[in-house]
């Protein structure tokens, strides 16, 4: 095995569907071995198809990747088996059981049988109560838990989740993010897809994203929340304003809520904030306050921002 950094090398990769629709548009991307990188980007941006291309599932139509080392076209059976993969739509037997689902999926792959380990991953995610029940018994959420067991079933060093909690309820979704936080300690480099910002907010090392068939960027999430990110400084007044004090005309401060609040945004990144300033130049000028909070802007903000901005700019050109 290979101890390179890099664990997945994507160049070049491009996809056109045979209705002509192209998916993806020169994308590449390497990802690290052990790191959580979550893929955001609206519906139809591409997320699924790469993560297809990377599988085996989809052929690309230009480019390349390699998995470890394994070229994935070309040492497709070696690349595969280092990957599993918890795709969006349930794909299981319903007349199996679900240790029958599972014990396939690693015999598929030409593992050696190992119940101990089986028996470890259906703890895990509290399937073992029902290892002997068909999958046409099982709630939805239940089928969903097969999907992860069958993906790890083989003991993969990459797990792809194509949207893992979409429409699952509170209980599964913590109990997933528990389970990747769990396998990343144990070196899983581990790729999910996801609409849910605060999702990949709360678990990504790195953070990608797709917008239309490209990866627009892919950066450190504390990285991409510091330089991008916006703070606000929130002054709740005694007495309302009816006008911006002169004081701090010209800065980056406003008159909200009926003239109750003003607030000042700043770079997040900048050396001199300016806080101090505005501050006192309010108190200067005699402006009481009741309350001084500060925000920073969400991952959600950043985001919406960022696609928003990459379609206008496409839109006017
Ligand atoms: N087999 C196919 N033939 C033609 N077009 C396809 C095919 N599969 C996907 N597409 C199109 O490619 C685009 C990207 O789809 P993809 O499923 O990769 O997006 P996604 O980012 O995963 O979206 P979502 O978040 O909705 O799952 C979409 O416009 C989709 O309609």
């Amino acid at each position: 095995m290979s101890t390179s950094e890099t664990i997945i090398a994507v160049s070049g990769l491009s996809k056109t569907y045979e209705s002509g629709f192209q998916a993806l548009k020169t994308v590449d991307l390497e990802i690290r071995r052990g790191e959580i990188l979550a893929l955001l980007g609206p519906n139809g941006a591409g997320k699924t198809t790469l993560i297809s291309i990377i599988c085996g599932i989809v052929n690309p139509s230009g480019g390349k990747v390699t998995v470890d080392g394994y070229d994935i076209v070309g040492d497709y059976r070696q690349a595969r088996s280092l990957i599993g993969l918890v795709p969006q739509e349930l794909t299981n037997n319903l007349f199996d059981t679900v240790w029958a689902t599972v014990n396939l999926s690693r015999g598929l792959f030409g593992k050696a049988p190992n119940r101990a380990y089986l028996e470890q991953v259906l703890r895990d995610l509290s399937l073992w109560d029902k290892r002997n029940e068909k999958m046409m018994a099982l709630s939805g959420g239940m089928k969903r838990r097969v999907l992860i067991a069958k993906a790890l079933a083989h003991e993969p060093q990459i797990l792809f989740l194509d949207e893992p909690t979409a429409g699952v309820d509170v209980e599964l979704r913590r109990d997933m993010w528990e389970m990747v936080r769990t396998l990343r300690d144990k070196g899983v480099t581990i790729i999910l897809t996801t609409h849910y910002i605060e999702e990949a907010e709360e678990m990504a090392d790195r953070i990608g994203i797709i917008n239309r068939g490209e990866l627009m960027l892919v950066k450190e999430k504390v990285v991409l929340m510091r330089q991008l990110g916006k703070r606000q400084l929130i002054i709740q007044l005694q007495q309302p304003l009816t006008a911006l004090p002169e004081a701090v005309q010209g800065r980056a401060v406003e008159l909200a809520d009926d003239g109750c609040m003003l607030t000042y945004t700043f770079d997040a990144q900048g050396e001199q904030t300016g806080v101090g300033d505005i501050l006192r130049a309010l108190a200067r000028e005699g402006v009481e306050f009741k309350d001084v909070n500060s925000s920073q802007s969400s991952l959600e903000e950043i985001f919406v921002g960022l696609v928003h901005d990459s379609n206008r700019d496409r839109a006017q050109a």
